[in-house]
């Protein structure tokens, strides 16, 4: 295993922040830390880059205890929410700052920033100067730049949630490629489950400080830990799995794990109707209790029919 985290604990003062994490990156993996606000993921992330001492337990690189190396020679690549680029710097010199540093020469340092400003789509951009760009393409410049060393190990803290919605979605397929295509070893820190199935090829639920599942995405979306995990995960609604016509003791349900269908096995009224973006979500009273379903148009008041949908359902614990 690159990284490999034994029994990490980081406290501040009485708050424990990170609670006995053990946890491993392989070569080449991508690995998400997802989690809601204060769990934690953002103080694991720091102690990896070094930027805390960990209460007790131990980081290691390739079995190296990683304890006495300080933050800049741990030869990891750090980027935050908002990018913290250098402002008076053009997009190239922000790009070339850690080659510099390592006194990289000239001609080599401007084919690498070109290649890396290719790489994040960014060609012809390495004059402008950082404060002419938007959100998007300043995120991918701060990519650029934490590249441009070759890290051995990318940490990346919640690097998309400073853009609106729709770039978001965009950016994170596009760094699940690059990240892929520059064979990178990265841990992402997200509080976004669609961002961290994106990018990650396995992820790791954090809760009030611990790990409590780690996974591949399809894993770990339709088999949550537990109730609280399947809640973080989009469910609403839980239900014996005879329900949906599972032997299950329990399963979770989605927004989408109901559907109106004429076709479909059960019946229902409407009881409210919201448009989404692309879809119409319903209300449905469903033999007196009541379920989110997704539509076609239909009015309040209509009794219809519904099918179940086994990509919204989800086995618990
Ligand atoms: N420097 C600090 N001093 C004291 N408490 C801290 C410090 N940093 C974090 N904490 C506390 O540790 C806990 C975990 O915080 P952390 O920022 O790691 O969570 P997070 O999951 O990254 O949340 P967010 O997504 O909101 O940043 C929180 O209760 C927070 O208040």
């Amino acid at each position: 295993m690159a990284l490999e985290l034994d029994s990490i604990t980081v406290r501040y003062g009485r708050t424990e922040a990170v609670s006995d994490v053990s946890l491993s990156v392989a070569d080449g993996e991508v690995v998400a830390l997802l989690g809601p606000s204060g769990c934690g993921k953002s103080t694991l992330l720091r102690t990896i880059a070094g930027l805390e001492k960990p209460t007790s337990g131990v980081v290691s690189w390739d079995s190296a205890d990683l304890a006495g190396v300080p933050v800049h020679r741990r030869e990891f690549g750090l980027v935050f929410q908002d990018g913290q680029l250098f402002p008076h710097r053009t997009v190239a010199g922000n790009v070339a700052f850690g080659l510099r540093m390592r006194g990289v020469d000239r001609e080599e340092r401007d084919k690498r920033v070109l290649s890396l400003l290719e790489l994040v789509g960014l060609e012809g951009y390495a004059g402008r100067r950082v404060t002419q760009l938007s959100g998007g393409e300043q995120q991918r410049v701060a990519l650029a730049r934490a590249l441009a060393p070759s890290p051995r190990l990318l940490l990346l803290d919640e690097p998309l949630s400073a853009l609106d919605r729709v770039l978001r979605e965009q950016l994170a397929v596009d760094l699940a490629r690059l990240l892929r295509e520059a064979a990178t070893t990265a841990l992402v820190v997200t509080h976004d489950h669609d961002e961290a199935f994106t990018l990650a090829d396995r992820v790791a639920i954090m809760s009030r400080g611990r790990v409590v599942q780690v996974g591949p995405p399809a894993e770990v979306w339709s088999a949550p830990v537990d109730v609280e995990t399947a809640k973080f995960l989009g469910c609403t609604r839980f239900v014996p799995g005879s329900f949906v016509g599972l032997d299950l003791e329990r399963v979770g349900l989605r927004a989408t794990a109901l559907r109106v269908d004429p076709d479909g096995l059960m019946e229902g009224t409407v009881l409210e109707r919201v448009h989404r973006r692309d879809h119409v979500r319903l209300l449905v009273e469903i033999g007196g209790a009541e379920y989110e379903a997704v539509g076609p148009m239909t009015e309040v008041g209509d009794r219809v029919r519904l099918a179940i949908d086994l990509d919204g359902v989800a086995r618990v614990g």
